[in-house]
């Protein structure tokens, strides 16, 4: 019986990716928690006729009861940005948000494997990771931040420009999630070779395609189609790793060796993992100088969002 559990669920994420999950072959039970409107949409997948069942919880009372028993957990809950505001702005916010969710996990099923979606995804995965350490039961190889739509949006940005076949093209984006921390390593893609100004334009259009939604959407929010198809495609990964005993590859922001060398705990870079989490944390391989470049700006930035969301944790337990 494998139990997903999304908090933020009734938001524009959280609806859209529970609808995915609902049609999931490997999902027995989905539970949908927000602090409004949860059991509105909870009823309305429950009609779908597909395998999982579908539970609502509403409200901080109910949400111990969403978590126990939880084998995956996905947070899409907080505020998405406003055009002229950086992920960074939804600190404010988002922090105190996700900190209270991650110590419900903590309690309720602290073995689960943690996807955080909510921004700014640099720090709320540090804050998770400091809650967990707090109620001892951090491990590592279970907490996620999810960069998976920084891929998606690679994948098809790059195959639009060079005519690739989207369903067979795999960029890995290594960094963390904002801005000029997302790096695409397109010299790795086999067999594909660009110009220095599609190099530059790719890169550019991959590391700010949130602000591209953000502004088309003109103060309605931020991705939430794409980012719950990207959230789903995770999630299902995960799945597989669980339910089939499969190891399975991803890129995502987790505590890892990668970038320890220059200091920096989190970083984005794909993944093996199993049904025990994490198994491999894949090399960087060769980078080419200028994404060695966007590497070397990318970690003082990395290293000033993890502190923030590290010292957040800390000075609320003072
Ligand atoms: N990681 C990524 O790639 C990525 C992509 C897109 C958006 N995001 C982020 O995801 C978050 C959600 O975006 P959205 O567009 O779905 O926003 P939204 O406003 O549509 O939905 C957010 C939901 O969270 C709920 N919520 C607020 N406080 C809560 C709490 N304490 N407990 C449970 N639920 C709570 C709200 O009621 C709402 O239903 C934002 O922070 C956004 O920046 C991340
Ligand atoms: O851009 C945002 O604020 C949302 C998200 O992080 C995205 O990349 O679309």
């Amino acid at each position: 019986m494998v139990k997903v559990a999304i908090l933020g669920a009734a938001g524009g994420i959280g609806q859209s990716i529970s609808l995915i999950l609902k049609k999931h072959p490997l999902v027995d039970e989905l539970a949908l928690y927000d602090i409004v409107n949860a059991p509105g949409v909870a009823t309305d997948l429950s009609h779908i006729n597909t395998k999982a069942k579908v539970t609502g919880y509403n409200g901080v009372k109910e949400l111990d009861a969403a978590l126990t028993g939880a084998d995956i957990v996905v947070v899409p809950a907080g505020v998405p940005r406003k055009p002229g505001m950086t992920r960074d702005d939804l600190f404010k916010i988002n922090a105190g948000i996700v900190k209270g969710l991650a110590t419900a996990i903590a309690k309720n099923c602290p073995k689960a494997f943690s996807c955080i979606i909510s921004n700014p995804v640099n720090s709320t995965v540090p804050i998770c990771a400091e809650v967990y350490k707090t109620y001892g039961c951090y491990n590592p190889k279970k907490l996620f931040g999810v960069t998976t739509l920084d891929v998606v949006r690679a994948n098809t940005f790059v195959s639009e420009c060079k005519g690739l076949d989207v369903s067979k093209t795999d960029i890995t984006v290594i960094g963390g999630h904002s801005g000029t921390t997302i790096i695409p390593l397109l010299s790795q893609i086999p067999g594909v070779n660009f110009t220095e100004s599609q190099i530059k334009s790719l890169t550019q259009h991959i590391q700010f395609g949130g602000d591209e939604v953000v502004k088309a959407k003109n103060g309605k929010g931020s991705a939430t189609l794409s980012m719950a198809y990207a959230g789903a495609l995770f999630v299902d990964k995960l799945l597989n790793a669980i339910v089939l005993n499969k190891t399975v590859t991803a890129c995502s922001y987790v505590e890892s060796p990668i970038a320890k060398a220059d200091g920096i705990r989190f970083f984005s870079s794909a993944l093996k993992i199993d049904k025990n989490g994490i198994v491999e944390y894949v090399p960087l391989g060769k980078l080419s100088e200028f994404e060695q470049n966007l590497y070397n700006e990318c970690i003082p930035q990395l290293k000033v969002n993890i502190e923030k969301g590290v010292n957040f944790v800390a000075q609320s337990k003072l």
